[in-house]
């Protein structure tokens, strides 16, 4: 990875406030259409023309768009946006997508709704998705509120029973650092209490 991904653009603020009012609804939709094509039951001619309408769709976007991803930007406003990041991206539906709070004392915590296009074990969160959204949460956790620049560099998860789909919480908190390496530590849990912890080094890249 490259600094040279990290783009600076000075789109105001409130022009991206106002894109993100735009697309996040049209995110939604097509989240809701995932979560609709994994448990419909209708019968195969309905099954058919929606495909066909979907296809239609697809076209009219793919109309103008970019040549590859969206990347990361950012404005001297210390405003950062990412449309397609897998946790947080707001254009992105594969996005369960996590909205990241940050407590007094350093604590950052994000609630979230997983359905069943994040199964595993019938009924449970893939242990994948658990380590993607975990993952996510411990480098913003690690970044410290956008001051600084961390990469995972290693990540420990301890799958203590499963996770069952539905509302979860997740919350970071730095253990400690030594130079350019950032310790943290997560968990996941439902309503009964931790179903995965995990520890990770994250580290200030060299070039950064
Ligand atoms: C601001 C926005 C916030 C958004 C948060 C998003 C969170 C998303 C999290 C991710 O998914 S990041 C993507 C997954 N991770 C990567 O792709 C990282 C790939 N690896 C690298 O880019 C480099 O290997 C890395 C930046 C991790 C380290 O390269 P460096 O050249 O900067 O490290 P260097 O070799 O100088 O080592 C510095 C220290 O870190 C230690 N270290 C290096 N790699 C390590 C590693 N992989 N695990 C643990 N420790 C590591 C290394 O031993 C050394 O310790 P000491 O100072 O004690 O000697």
């Amino acid at each position: 990875m490259s600094i040279g991904e990290f783009v600076h653009d000075e789109t105001p603020s409130s022009e991206i406030d106002r894109l993100e009012a735009l697309y996040r609804p049209l995110a939604d939709a097509v989240r809701d259409l995932v979560d609709a094509t994994i448990r419909t039951t209708v019968d195969d001619a309905t099954i058919r023309r929606t495909q066909a309408d979907v296809e239609a769709l697809v076209a009219r976007l793919r109309a103008r768009q970019l040549d590859g991803p969206a990347g990361v930007r950012f404005n001297s406003e210390a405003r950062a946006w990412n449309w397609g990041n897998a946790v947080v991206g707001q254009r992105n539906a594969l996005a369960p997508p996590l909205h990241l709070v940050r407590d007094p004392g350093g604590l950052l915590h994000a609630d979230v709704v997983l359905g069943a296009a994040y199964e595993g074990p019938p009924g449970l969160v893939h242990g994948g998705v658990a380590a993607l959204l975990l993952d996510h949460l411990m480098g913003e956790t690690a970044s410290a509120g956008h001051s600084r620049v961390t990469l995972t560099g290693t990540l420990t998860m301890r799958y203590r029973r499963g996770t069952p789909l539905g509302p979860l919480r997740l919350e970071g908190r730095i253990d400690r650092e030594d130079g350019r390496k950032v310790y943290v530590v997560a968990t996941l849990a439902d309503a009964e209490g931790v179903t995965v912890e995990a520890d990770g080094v994250f580290i200030v890249p060299r070039w950064a």
